[in-house]
């Protein structure tokens, strides 16, 4: 039979269905009648033949060499996020004597697992890792076909163009990009024919769609991180026009005064003038011509104005860019500073007063410089002497409303009967022994400015009723007075309870806590940021060394191990500060000795044993210090009595691990 006819035209095909009559296609089984091929394998077939592929073809082209295929895998972005799911989808596979594979936008196959022998049957077509399996390579098949439609497919046996792979069924299913849609690869699961089922398509589908859910975590994280740097540009640089554009160019933030530069010079709003421009094809183009380089400078001759664009990394990932417009009469200044930075601590001078470089503090600082830009309340959550009010005063600090003044109340420090005229002020004669011509209250000091309110947790439930319909309308009325006065206050609000109990207990109102938790940014404990606790240890003592002019002691290697790794820090970054001032006062000889800090603290480190055993687990052994670490394994060996399994099993590591740990640190059995 020759296979030059079957597939050269409509007729021929009907031929080729033939050919699949005699031999096996489960579509025929069922429609007996004029619908035999599905429509996608029809229309494939026909692209195979202008294609030229010849169906007589065994097997794909070899993989490309290791290093090359390392390298295209190592790229991967979709490699890197999907191979969590496929390792756990394989275990499934591989009972059913299927192999599941990932491959890329080129249908290269980047991920390969699966049933052995099954996997040494495949080789023979060359379904390997690294091999690539597009239409234009072998034909009709899954992988191939689905990347060509965009759509799930399974290909069953003789369906396949290419003779050697009719003893195969292989299903895929298209993961596409969350934000652009585009396809950036397939999941695929291939069996032997005789195995079919038709439910595996639903499988690779899920798996596709798990796979895309995932890709959509990490867009926001991204966009998250994006913004982050939109937000340090704009802090920064305060007189330039700022946009941030996302991996493709698409602008999707920009700060008013691009918005404003642009109008000027275009007479047209930012978005109409990207499109009507095609600005993002025209980045898109530079982009892919210059060297991949972290800042460069371009002419977009429609604004007139030099630009300079910031690419973003993620990783090594890069998610899109900022473009700083510069205007004209200080076209090198932010250039030089752009050079000069190291760009990725992007802090304003209110920040220096915050210290701490740890993860989460970072986090808290970057998601206040987004809220810094707005006025919607915020609401900050951290326990007692975290640095809430800190926090609230940068927040002011850097925001348009810096010039305007920063008014706190500890709405826990006050008694009820005086709250309501603290924050509203009252008219003249309303109390008896009242200020003569009446009082401004807080909400009327705080105009154009912030008010913190501390502890809004401890606010009397009646009382908080009123605060809501402030905020609702932005208005007040003083006590004795009638006349509503104007107030724009952007409101912080800090408490160390977990509101939401207090909602459900009843002593806090739902309607006044969804008002005020628009956003909400938690400081974190300090002992949950343990790399901060070194830097504020040498913040306070130059700070109290020099408030009381002594020369600047040193702490106990031991003490500050302790102090760094393993104290609580209930009371947080105050206790440390409040601590530190009472020892560099009480200090002798210039160096600070355990006597020298408060009781609570001594207590806890001369009570070894029960701190080793509380404070030692899996998850912080790895943040000790050198030094502490070998203090630790010592106390917990001679806890256990010597027992090195029960030893390991407590850090959280093999015991091949532990005696490596031993010999590392000096511990002598
Ligand atoms: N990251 C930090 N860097 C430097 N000093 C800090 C830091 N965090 C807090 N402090 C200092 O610790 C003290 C306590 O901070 P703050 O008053 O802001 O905490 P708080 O969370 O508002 O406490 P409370 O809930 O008890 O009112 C302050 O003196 C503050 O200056």
């Amino acid at each position: 039979m020759s296979w030059q006819l079957e597939t050269s035209s409509p007729r021929g095909l009907i031929k080729h269905r033939k050919l699949l009559e005699e031999n096996r296609c489960r579509f025929l089984d069922h429609s007996p009648g004029l619908q035999p091929i599905q429509p996608i394998v029809y229309d494939s077939w026909i692209r195979c033949r202008q294609f030229g592929i010849d169906p007589r073809r065994h097997q794909t082209e070899d993989p490309p060499n290791g290093a090359d295929l390392e390298n295209i895998i190592g790229c991967s972005i979709l490699h890197k996020y999907s191979t969590a799911t496929l390792n756990e989808l394989l275990i499934q596979a591989e009972k059913t004597k299927y192999l599941m594979t990932l491959c890329d936008a080129n249908g290269r196959i980047i991920y390969l697992g699966g049933d052995r022998q099954v996997k040494k049957q495949a080789e023979k077509m060359n379904f390997v890792l690294g091999s690539c399996w597009s239409e234009e390579a072998i034909g009709t098949n899954a992988i191939g076909t689905s990347l060509k439609t965009g759509y799930p497919v399974q290909i069953f046996s003789a369906e396949h163009f290419c003779e050697g792979i009719h003893d195969w069924v292989c299903s895929s299913s298209p993961v596409r990009d969350p934000v652009t849609k585009e396809v950036l690869g397939v999941i695929d699961i291939t069996g032997c024919w005789k195995e079919a089922q038709a439910h595996t398509l639903g499988l690779v589908f899920m798996a596709s769609r798990v796979i895309e859910h995932k890709l959509y975590e990490q867009s926001l994280l991204n966009r998250l991180q994006l913004l982050e740097s939109y937000s340090s540009f704009v802090l920064r640089y305060p007189q330039n026009g700022v946009i941030a554009l996302d991996a493709v160019f698409n602008p999707i933030e920009a700060n008013l005064c691009a918005r404003r530069l642009i109008h000027n010079l275009t007479g047209k709003d930012l978005e109409t003038i990207w499109k009507e421009q095609t600005f993002t094809a025209i980045l898109v183009k530079l982009h892919k011509s210059g060297q991949p380089q972290e800042d460069y400078k371009i002419f977009i001759e429609q604004f007139g104005t030099p630009c300079l664009i910031q690419e973003i990394y993620r990783g090594n990932q890069r998610i899109g860019s900022i473009l700083l417009l510069i205007p004209l009469d200080q076209r090198t200044t932010p250039s030089r500073a752009l050079h000069n930075d190291t760009w990725t601590k992007l802090q304003s001078a209110s920040w220096s007063k915050i210290v701490g470089k740890s993860s989460k503090i970072l986090s808290a600082i970057s998601q206040c410089n987004i809220v810094a830009q707005t006025n919607v309340p915020v609401l900050l959550l951290g326990e007692s002497g975290s640095g809430k009010e800190l926090f609230a005063k940068a927040i002011h600090e850097i925001s348009d409303r810096r010039e305007g003044p920063f008014v706190a109340l500890n709405c826990g420090a006050m008694p009820n009967e005086l709250l309501a005229s603290e924050l509203f002020g009252y008219d003249p004669g309303t109390f008896t022994g009242a200020v003569k011509g009446g009082r401004k209250g807080k909400f009327e000091e705080a105009h154009l400015g912030t008010l913190f309110l501390d502890e809004i947790g401890e606010m009397p439930l009646r009382f908080q009723v009123h605060l809501l319909r402030v905020l609702q309308e932005r208005e007040i009325v003083r006590l004795g007075g009638s006349t509503p006065i104007p107030v724009d206050v952007k409101i912080i609000a800090a408490t160390h309870h977990n509101l939401e109990q207090l909602v459900n207990d009843g002593v806090f109102r739902a309607d006044f806590y969804y008002r005020l938790h628009v956003v909400s940014i938690t400081i974190p404990p300090l002992r949950e940021r343990r790399d901060d606790i070194p830097l504020l240890i040498d913040h306070f003592l130059e700070q109290f060394a020099s408030k009381y002019s002594k020369p600047l002691p040193m702490l106990d290697p031991q003490v500050r191990d302790f102090l760094i790794n393993a104290y609580q820090w209930p009371g947080n970054v105050r206790e440390l500060q409040n601590s530190l001032e009472r020892a560099v006062l009480f200090c002798l000889n210039g160096i600070i000795a355990i006597e020298d800090l408060p009781q609570s603290i001594q207590k806890t480190l001369t009570d070894n044993s029960s701190w080793t055993r509380n404070i030692v687990s899996p998850a912080n052994w790895k943040e000790f210090t050198s030094s502490y670490k070998k203090e630790v394994l010592l106390n917990l060996v001679k806890e256990s009595g010597g027992n090195l399994s029960a030893t390991a099993r407590q850090l959280g590591i093999a015991r091949t691990t532990l005696y490596r740990h031993l010999e590392k640190y000096g511990v002598k059995k």
